[in-house]
């Protein structure tokens, strides 16, 4: 039988070759591990028989402990650990760590338990499947598995991402919710519990191209067999699908666009030439829904990747997991019937999506910042400084306090408008919450520019390094932007906000 494992007999292991430490009550022998070890060897060997918990965790992610679990021998005698062990699928106990609706103290008139079971599925889905492929991807660049989108497809999580609607009925997802009963709050639960990975480049190289790309054919498709066929492949997984509308000559103008499409002589097809550029998941794409300059406006065509399509991958200040790309139509010939909507009238199949697009990049940069916030909690609270933890610095709290507010205030706005979403038809939507939509996304990443710059000088030069305890807000700081160019930038948003709120002016002087 094995000596039990005490204070003192850890002692005794301080050599050369036999070093142990305790970590939370827990023994850890790194005889064969210093040599390895990413912060040297010196710093151990001071270490060496002693309890190192608070020079770990000033210094160390708990996850550090988590992958090197097969160092630890054993936990101490009559001692029990303290610190708490994240499982799949586990609400933060960090204060604020949660939307409130998720806090078990709290109250909110939104949610039932349908929202509370789709909740508890995604996130131990994501932890178990999506964290450890993002966190890969994002490091060496590469897109996402066919086995990640299969299985994805099998728990109809493709479906569920292009929002509520037909396309999710009969089908269960994640074997705990009817489609028919999908309903934007659903949205916004799989949306943020899908970013929670925080790598931001996988995050959209995660079917973004699909999620506003097949939500447009669906919609405006003048062919239904074309429609439901295309539809299939690609909520199955077996095909993939981008939106190409912004080009080196036009971002937010949309109208400024060069690439053509004009009609064969015999009119039974459409020829397109011009180039796209920044298009999302571009990549790897089976069909693009492109922007096009017609005859007299502008129109929207489903093009399949095939002769005179050519793409290449354009380096961002993101990973390339997110499959950015420069994309070339070199008279390209598409059948007549894969016009979306009608010819010249472009414009409203573009704009039709544009609610939904940019509720969902609010619905993700929020959970972001929270997490961030949450990060920036647990550091301040563990990391020691002049002798005492960061948090009893006031000026640490008066930041932490700003960052909290952020994350409850742009929560409670989405879900005001969320519930907005759930009780307006697609027409009122269109006519009262384009402006208030452009507004929120507009906030959230005005918010998230201070949170990037607050976090940061949280965690100093941590947050300026990629891996380790700043990796969060290291990522944030680089990925932010993202949330305030794509989708319409802040400047268009705020200025279509105003813009509509005139429209509803009374027209007498006040
Ligand atoms: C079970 C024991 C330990 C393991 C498995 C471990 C593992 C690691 C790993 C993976 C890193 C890379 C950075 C990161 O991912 O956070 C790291 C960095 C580091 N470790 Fe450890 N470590 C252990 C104990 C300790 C102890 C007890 C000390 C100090 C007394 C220490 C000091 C450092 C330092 C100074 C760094 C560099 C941190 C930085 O660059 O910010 N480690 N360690």
């Amino acid at each position: 039988m094995k000596a039990p494992l005490t204070r003192q007999s850890v002692e005794q292991h301080n050599t050369e070759e036999d070093l142990w430490v305790i970590v939370d009550h827990k023994v850890y022998d790194l005889s064969d591990f210093v040599d390895a070890h990413p912060g040297g060897e010196v710093v151990l060997r001071q270490v060496a028989g002693q309890d190192a918990t608070q020079a770990f965790y000033n210094l160390h992610r708990h996850e550090v402990l988590q992958q090197y679990a097969k160092l630890c021998i054993g936990t101490l005698e009559n001692e029990e650990p303290e610190v708490v062990d994240p499982q799949p699928g586990d609400l933060s106990k960090v204060p604020y760590g949660e939307p409130l609706w998720l806090r078990p103290q709290f109250h909110s008139p939104y949610f039932n338990d349908s929202h509370r079971r789709l909740q508890k599925a995604v996130r131990v889905f994501v932890d178990t499947y999506v964290k450890p492929e993002a966190e890969q991807k994002e490091k060496d660049g590469t897109f996402i598995s066919q086995e990640l989108i299969d299985r994805m497809a099998k728990e109809h999580l493709l479906a569920a991402r292009l929002g509520p609607g037909k396309h999710l009925h009969g089908k269960k997802i994640l074997g705990v919710l009817d489609g028919e009963e999908f309903d934007y709050f659903h949205d916004m639960i799989v949306c943020q519990e899908f970013v929670r990975p925080s790598q931001r480049g996988f995050q959209d190289g995660n079917m973004a191209g699909m999620m506003i790309s097949l939500t447009a054919l669906r919609q405006w498709a003048n062919d239904d067999e074309l429609k439901e066929r295309i539809s299939r492949e690609v909520l199955s997984g077996q095909k993939k699908m981008s939106l190409a509308i912004t080009e080196a000559f036009a971002g937010s103008d949309v109208a400024g666009i060069r690439t053509t499409a004009e009609l064969s002589e015999d009119g039974q097809h459409y020829i397109i030439n011009g180039t796209k550029k920044w298009i999302t998941n571009g990549m790897f794409s089976d069909y693009f829904v492109v922007g096009c300059k017609t005859k007299k406006g502008f129109s929207v065509i489903l093009v399949p990747r095939g002769e005179g399509v050519e793409t290449k991958l354009i380096k961002t200040r993101y990973s390339t997991a997110a499959a950015t790309t420069y994309i070339e139509f070199n008279d390209v010939e598409v059948p007549r019937n894969h016009l979306m909507g009608k010819e010249d009238q472009g414009f409203v199949v573009i704009m039709s999506n544009f609610n939904h697009e940019r509720w969902m990049m609010a619905a993700a940069v929020t959970r972001t910042m929270r997490t961030v916030t949450e990060e920036c909690l647990k550091w301040s609270h563990q990391r020691i400084v002049f002798g005492k933890p960061l948090v009893s610095q006031p000026v640490i709290r008066q930041q932490l306090a700003r960052l909290i507010s952020i994350s409850e205030a742009t929560q409670a706005w989405l879900e005001s408008i969320t519930h907005q979403m759930n009780h307006m038809t697609y027409q009122q939507q269109s006519q009262h919450l384009s402006g208030p939509i452009g507004l929120l996304k507009a906030f959230c990443t005005r918010s998230a520019h201070e949170v990037a710059d607050l976090s940061t000088n949280i965690f100093g030069g941590r947050g300026l390094t990629q891996g380790g305890m700043g990796k969060v807000v290291e990522m944030f700081h680089r990925g932010y932007k993202y949330d305030a160019i794509l989708g319409g930038t802040e400047e268009i948003l705020m200025d279509l906000g105003v813009r509509q709120a005139m429209k509803f002016m009374p027209k007498a002087m006040l």
